[in-house]
This record gives C-alpha cells, sequence and structure tokens, in this order.
C-alpha cells in the first residue's frame, strides 16, 4: 500500500512538473494543451478499454490498460488542481464502511 502510494505521489509530481514543458516532446504538456474535455475524454476512453479487456478476461491487457486509467486520471486532478492526497484521504475516510450500509444510511429524497 505505501509502495502503491510512493508510485502514485511520484507520478502526480512528474504530472505537475511536465504541464509546462514543450508539447512536442512532452505527452503530458501536449494533452493539457488540448484542453480539461481532451483530458477527460481520455479517462472516459481508457475507463471503457479497460472494462472491454476485463469483459475479454485478459488479464494483461486489463494491467495495462488500468495504468492508462490511472495515468490519465492523475493528468485530469492535476488539470482541477485536486491533490492526489485528497482523493486517498476520502478512500481512508470511507474504510471499513460497507457500501450496503452506508448506501442505506442515505437521507431520503
Ligand atoms: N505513465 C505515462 C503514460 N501512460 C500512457 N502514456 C501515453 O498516453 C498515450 C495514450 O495512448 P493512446 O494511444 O490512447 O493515445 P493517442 O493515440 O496518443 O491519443 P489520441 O490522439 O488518439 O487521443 C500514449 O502516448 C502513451 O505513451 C503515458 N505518458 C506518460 N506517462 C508518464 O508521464 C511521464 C511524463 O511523460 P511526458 O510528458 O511524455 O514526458 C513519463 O515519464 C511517464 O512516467
Amino acid at each position: 500500500m505505501a509502495a502503491m502510494r510512493a508510485t502514485l505521489h511520484s507520478l502526480e509530481q512528474t504530472i505537475r512538473q511536465r504541464r509546462s514543458a514543450d508539447p512536442s516532446a512532452s505527452y503530458v504538456a501536449k494533452l493539457t494543451a488540448r484542453g480539461r474535455a481532451k483530458i477527460a475524454q481520455k479517462v472516459g476512453e481508457e475507463a471503457v478499454e479497460t472494462v472491454i479487456a476485463a469483459m475479454a478476461d485478459d488479464r494483461d491487457a486489463v494491467i495495462g490498460e488500468s495504468a492508462d486509467l490511472l495515468f490519465h486520471l492523475l493528468l485530469l486532478l492535476a488539470d482541477v488542481d485536486v491533490p492526489l492526497d485528497a482523493v486517498l484521504d476520502e478512500l481512508d475516510r470511507r474504510e471499513g464502511v460497507s457500501g450496503i450500509a452506508e448506501k442505506a444510511a442515505r437521507p431520503v429524497d
């Protein structure tokens, strides 16, 4: 878990540094220059490709597409200036709370 955090934090830092790099030499800078809608579209595409890989039971593809998905999600988080720690803190807050119990406790509209 600590290793995963370190990997994601390191990638987050790299992405934040590369946003202002030369777009001809940096994919992060190139996609950032195309705007938030394009970054968001890529997150959607990578999510769909992950789902397709899972449904095909293609383990290697699931790993590759999941890496693409996490990378593009970090790019989107950087674009909206939400630190990865905010997301990880939210997951920590939810730890041990059953999804079934949480949904049942929601106020009825
Ligand atoms: N982890 C990644 C990473 N994962 C995927 N990708 C790139 O994401 C792109 C997605 O591939 P696609 O085929 O879906 O996209 P595409 O065909 O270029 O896009 P479209 O024009 O079709 O939308 C590819 O160019 C991949 O190389 C990544 N590019 C960079 N990183 C990390 O970001 C760092 C900085 O990268 P640069 O900004 O390029 O220096 C690197 O050192 C890596 O650590």
